[in-house]
C-alpha cells in the first residue's frame, strides 16, 4: 500500500470532513446516536424558543437564548465533525488501494500449464478457475491480472504496491507461498495462476469496500455502552424534566423568585447526558480499524479490532510463525544395515513431485551429497501421493514399489499395516534428530524402514522477548504444530511459549480453540494453509496471511499484507489499545459531568432559590455567564478530545488492573478538574469581552 500520511486535522480531509459534518445533520443519521439526538432535538427547540424571543416574547433574554441555541448546534456538529475525520482518513487509505486497480491485460490459457496456447485478454473478462501466465517483460509490466493461486512455476514477485515492502518475494506453486494478490508484478521467471476471485470481489475490492463502509456495523461492545449512555441520558432527562413542575411549585408556594426557564433547562440535560463519549465514540471505533490499516493489516469487521483487544489466548503456528518456516534438508541418517546412498535415492524419488520448500530440500540434497540426478517423471510412470497435514505423509508409487516419507509415527503406522517394523535404530536417529528441535522424516519402501532425514529450522530472532511482552499483558501464548512431541518441546522452550499442543491435526487445532472458548477465553490466531481455515473460522480473531491461500483469508477476520505471523501480536496491541481508549475517554466523560454540576445546578436555580448562591465555588460572573461557559466548554472538549480518540490513549504492555488503575487515576481525575479551569476561563472570557 503506498501510505500517505496525513497530519490530525490535515485540511486534506478536514475540509471535506466538515462538509460531511453539515450533511450528517439529517435526522436519519442522527436518530442512530440516541445521546446525541437528545441534543439534536434540544438545538431545534432553542432554535424555535430563539425565534419566539426575537418576536418579543422570550421567556429569557433573546441574546442568551441564541448563544445557548448556536452552541448546541456547534456540539452536535463537532461530534459529526470527529466521525466524518475518522470516516475520511480511513476512506484515504481506500483511495490508495484503488490506485492497484487499474486496466490490466492478461495471457489467458488455452490449456492450463506453462508453454501451452494462449489468448490475450482484459483483467476484467477474467473468471474465478481461469488459468494465465505472467512472465517477466510481459506487456503492461508483468502486472498480475487478478487474485490467483500458483499452479506451476517459480517467481520473483514486486508487492510493493500491496506491502509498501521493496523487497521482492518468491511466489511458487505448492506449499504456503502459492498465493498471489491482483496488482503485483512479476519480476523474474514465469508462474501459471489459476484465478481465485471474479472481477469485483478480489481481496482489493473486498478491502476497499470494508474500509469504505461508513456504515460500519455497531459491535457488540458498543452496543453495550451505547445502552448504559442512553440509560444515563433518560434518568438525567426525567431529572430536568421534574425540576420545570417542582421549580414552579416552590415559586408558587413561596411567592417569590421566578420558575427555570426551558433554554436553561436544555443546557442543563445536554451538559449532564454523557456527549463527549457518545460524540466520539463512532469515530473511536473507525479510527482502531485505521491504525491496524497502518499496521498493515486489513480487519473485515470493527468487532474483529475489538476482539483483539480482549484476546487472552494466542495460538500460533511452529513452522513459519515461531521458526524461520523454510525447513531445510541437512542430513540423511539410515537405518542400519541401509546404505546413506540408498537412503538418499528412496527420499529424492518419494519428493520428486513433492513441491513443498521441504520436498524440494530433500531432492537438492541427494543431488548434492550423491550427484543423484533429477529423473524424468514422466519415464518413470509413477503415481505420486501429495502430501497433506492429515496422513502428514508424501511418496511415489512406482509400478508395486511403494516408497514413502513422513512423519515418523504415521510411517510407524503404515509400515506395521503391511506387516513391517519399526527399527529401533531409527527410532535412535528419530529422537536425536527432535531434540535438536529439528523435524525428523522418515522414509519406507514397502513394509521396510530406511531411515530418516533431518529437516532444519531455526527460531526467529527476538521472538522471545516478544513473548515475554505478551505475558505481561496477561496473554497466554501456545504453539501448535503437526510435529512430533519431542521437536515440538525443544523449539518451544528455546521460544519460550507457556504451551504447545505437537502432532496436531487441523481437528485437534480446531479442538484447541473449542476448549479455550468453552472457559471463556477469547482465542486469537495465524495461519496460512487450506488446514488452518477451520481454526480460523472458529477462532475469535483470525489473522490470515496475505501470502495464504484464498481458504483461509475467506475464513479469517484479518488479512496481514505482510504476511507475518508474529503480526499477531501487533494486532492484539491494537485492540487493547482501542479499548483503552474508549474505556479512558468514557470514564473522563463521565467524570466531566460532576463539574459541570457545579457550575450549572446553582447557576440555574439561583433564580428560584437565592441560598444555592453559595454553591457557586468557581465564583462565575453571573447566572446566565456559567450556564453558555458550561454549554461552551461541553462542546469544546469533543474538539480538544478528537486527536486521543483518533490517534489513540498512550499504550504500554501492562497487566489489566494495573492499566485500568492508572487511566482511572489520568482520566477520572483529569476528567474531574479539567472542567473546572476550562469552564472558568471561559467564564473570564466572556465577561472580559462583555458577551455575557
Ligand atoms: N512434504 C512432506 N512430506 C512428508 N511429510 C511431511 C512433509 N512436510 C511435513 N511432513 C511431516 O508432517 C508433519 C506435519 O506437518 P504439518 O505441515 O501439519 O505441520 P508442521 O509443518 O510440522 O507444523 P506447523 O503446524 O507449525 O506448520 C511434519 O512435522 C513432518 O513430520
Ligand atoms: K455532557
Ligand atoms: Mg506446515
Amino acid at each position: 500500500m503506498t501510505k500517505k500520511t496525513f497530519t490530525l486535522f490535515d485540511p486534506a480531509l478536514a475540509v471535506p470532513a466538515m462538509r460531511e459534518a453539515v450533511r450528517k445533520l439529517s435526522p436519519a443519521v442522527q436518530w442512530r446516536n440516541p445521546v446525541m439526538f437528545v441534543v439534536y432535538v434540544g438545538s431545534i427547540l432553542t432554535t424555535l424558543l430563539a425565534i419566539q424571543a426575537l418576536g418579543g416574547e422570550g421567556e429569557a433574554p433573546a441574546g442568551f437564548i441564541i448563544a445557548i441555541s448556536v452552541w448546541l448546534w456547534f456540539t452536535v456538529l463537532f461530534a459529526n465533525f470527529a466521525e466524518a475525520l475518522a470516516e475520511g482518513r480511513s476512506k484515504a487509505q481506500a483511495a490508495s488501494l484503488r490506485g492497484l486497480k487499474r486496466e490490466t491485460w492478461a495471457k489467458k490459457l488455452l490449456e492450463p500449464r506453462y508453454g501451452g496456447k494462449w489468448q490475450l485478454v482484459q483483467g476484467n473478462d477474467l473468471r474465478k478457475g481461469d488459468v494465465v501466465v505472467v512472465e517477466a517483460g510481459d506487456i503492461g509490466q508483468s502486472v498480475i491480472p487478478a487474485d490467483g493461486e500458483v499452479i506451476e512455476g517459480v517467481a520473483s514477485v514486486d508487492e510493493s504496491a500491496i506491502t509498501g515492502e521493496s523487497a521482492p518475494v518468491i511466489r511458487e506453486s505448492g506449499g504456503d507461498f502459492s498465493a498471489v494478490t491482483g496488482g503485483t508484478r512479476v519480476l523474474s521467471d514465469w508462474i501459471v495462476i489459476r484465478v481465485t476471485a471474479n472481477p469485483g470481489e478480489t481481496f482489493v475490492d473486498r478491502m476497499i469496500a470494508m474500509v469504505e463502509n461508513a456504515k460500519r456495523q455497531k459491535t457488540p461492545n458498543e452496543i453495550a455502552l451505547t445502552i448504559l449512555l442512553v440509560a444515563l441520558t433518560i434518568v438525567f432527562l426525567g431529572v430536568t424534566v421534574t425540576l420545570l413542575p417542582f421549580s414552579q411549585f416552590s415559586v408558587d408556594v413561596s411567592g417569590a423568585g421566578r420558575p427555570v426557564g426551558m433554554t436553561v433547562l436544555v443546557a442543563l440535560l445536554v451538559c449532564l447526558i454523557p456527549t463527549t463519549i457518545a460524540g466520539l465514540l463512532s469515530a473511536i471505533g473507525v479510527a482502531g480499524m485505521s491504525r491496524m490499516m497502518q499496521a498493515n493489516v486489513i480487519a473485515t469487521s470493527g468487532r474483529a479490532v475489538e476482539a483483539a483487544g480482549d484476546v487472552d489466548v494466542l495460538l500460533m503456528d511452529k513452522t513459519g510463525t515461531i521458526t524461520l518456516g523454510n525447513r531445510q534438508a541437512s542430513a540423511f541418517l539410515p537405518a542400519d544395515g541401509v546404505s546413506e546412498s540408498d537412503l538418499a535415492n528412496s527420499a529424492q524419488l518419494a519428493s520428486l513431485a513433492d513441491e513443498t520448500p521441504e520436498g524440494r530440500s530433500i531432492v537438492v540434497l541427494a543431488k548434492q551429497k550423491y550427484d543423484l540426478r533429477e529423473r524424468d517423471i514422466h519415464a518413470l510412470a509413477a503415481h505420486f501421493v501429495h502430501f497433506s497435514a492429515q496422513t502428514r505423509m508424501s511418496g511415489v508409487d512406482l509400478g508395486d514399489k511403494q516408497i514413502r516419507k513422513g512423519a515418523a509415527e504415521a510411517i510407524r503406522h503404515h509400515v506395521e499395516t503391511l506387516g513391517g517394523s519399526f527399527p529401533a535404530s531409527v527410532s535412535a536417529r528419530v529422537d536425536e534428530v527432535a531434540r535438536r528441535g529439528s523435524t525428523p522424516l522418515v522414509v519406507s519402501e514397502g513394509k521396510r524402514v530406511l531411515g530418516a532425514i533431518e529437516l532444519k529450522d531455526i527460531v526467529k530472532g527476538g521472538i522471545k522477548e516478544r513473548f515475554v511482552e505478551l505475558r505481561r499483558m496477561g496473554i497466554k501464548t501456545v504453539m501448535v504444530t503437526g510435529d512430533n512431541r519431542v521437536t515440538a518441546a525443544a523449539i518451544a522452550a528455546e521460544a519460550g511459549v507457556d504451551d504447545f499442543l505437537s502432532e496436531a491435526t487441523p481437528e485437534a487445532k480446531l479442538a484447541l480453540i473449542r476448549q479455550y472458548q468453552a472457559e471463556g477465553r477469547l482465542v486469537a490466531m495465524t495461519g496460512d494453509g487450506t488446514n488452518d481455515a477451520p481454526a480460523l473460522a472458529q477462532a475469535d480473531v483470525a489473522v490470515a496471511m496475505n501470502t495464504g491461500t484464498q481458504a483461509a483469508k475467506e475464513a479469517g477476520n484479518m488479512v496481514d499484507l505482510d504476511s507475518n505471523p508474529t503480526k499477531l501480536i501487533e494486532v492484539v496491541e491494537t485492540g487493547k489499545q482501542m479499548l483503552m481508549t474508549r474505556g479512558s475517554l468514557t470514564t473522563f466523560s463521565i467524570a466531566n459531568d460532576i463539574a459541570k454540576y457545579f457550575a450549572i445546578i446553582p447557576a440555574a436555580f439561583v433564580g428560584t432559590y437565592p441560598q444555592l448562591a453559595a454553591l457557586n465555588v468557581m465564583g462565575l460572573s453571573n447566572p446566565a455567564s456559567a450556564i453558555l461557559s458550561a454549554v461552551i466548554f461541553n462542546a469544546l472538549i469533543i474538539v480538544f478530545l478528537i486527536p486521543l480518540a483518533l490517534k489513540g490513549v498512550p499504550y504500554r504492555p501492562l497487566g489489566a488492573a494495573t492499566l485500568l488503575r492508572r487511566n482511572m487515576a489520568i482520566y477520572g481525575l483529569g476528567g474531574i478538574l479539567v472542567p473546572f479551569v476550562g469552564i472558568k476561563l471561559i467564564d473570564l472570557c466572556l465577561a472580559a469581552t462583555g458577551l455575557a
